[in-house]
């Protein structure tokens, strides 16, 4: 089965309808202020609003204050939720949304167990661990550290590019796949050609 594609971190409404427009599944709202990606909830409402019908939304929140999450929640009719920071489950599912879980893979981490912990979470986005940043840092991982019998969908993202995202799925066998700074030409600014390669490279990788 063809892996869904998240484009994450859409800051403009021409981008992210463009980016929905050449076949991406999901999109990526960082509610995250460090991020070069952060977007505020005006624009933001101005996104969710022009995208088409069947694109799904997602809000992304790195340990956040849960007014801010509530806050988003209230005015935003976002499809699931994200978790990239250290958000234990009983945290997750306070909201009584759907989230996926993201974990940031390095050896010696047990997804399995996580898998458990998060049980009720909808996917396990498994991204690169980095010192830099928790998220949206470009690096890739070793693909060799996922398991093949990870009990719910596993969103594959880190470092995923035109070039290798086709050997990805071809290797793990996501749920779906997710990428940020492969799509764009300087950090935080979508590419909209390098959008367009990644999806036809993730469809003819079947
Ligand atoms: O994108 C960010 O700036 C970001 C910042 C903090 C936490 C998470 C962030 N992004 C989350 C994503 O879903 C990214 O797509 C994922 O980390 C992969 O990023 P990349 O390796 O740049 O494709």
């Amino acid at each position: 089965m063809t892996p869904r594609i998240k484009i994450c971190g859409l800051r403009d409404v021409a981008s992210a309808k463009a980016t929905a427009v050449l076949g991406a599944d999901a999109i990526g709202l960082v509610f995250y202020e460090p991020s070069p990606r952060h977007v505020s909830i005006n624009v933001a409402h101005e996104i969710v609003a022009a995208l088409p019908p069947l694109v799904s939304t997602v809000g992304l929140f790195v340990d956040a204050d849960p007014a801010l999450v509530e806050g988003v929640l209230r005015t935003l009719p976002l499809d699931l939720l994200q978790f990239h920071g250290d958000e234990p489950p009983e945290y997750c599912r306070a909201f009584g949304r759907p989230y996926i879980k993201a974990v940031r893979v390095k050896p010696g981490l047990d997804l399995l167990e996580l898998a458990d912990r998060y049980a009720d979470a909808r996917g396990l986005l498994c991204d690169a661990y980095s010192s830099a940043a928790p998220g949206g840092t470009g690096e890739r991982f070793d693909w060799q550290l996922l398991p093949d019998n990870l009990p719910m969908p596993l969103i594959l993202s880190g470092g995923l590019r035109p070039e290798n995202v086709g050997e990805a799925c071809r290797t793990v066998r996501p749920w779906a796949v997710d990428v940020s700074s492969g799509v764009e030409s300087s950090r935080g600014v979508k590419d909209l050609a390098l959008v367009g390669r990644f999806i036809a490279a993730v469809r003819q990788a079947g």
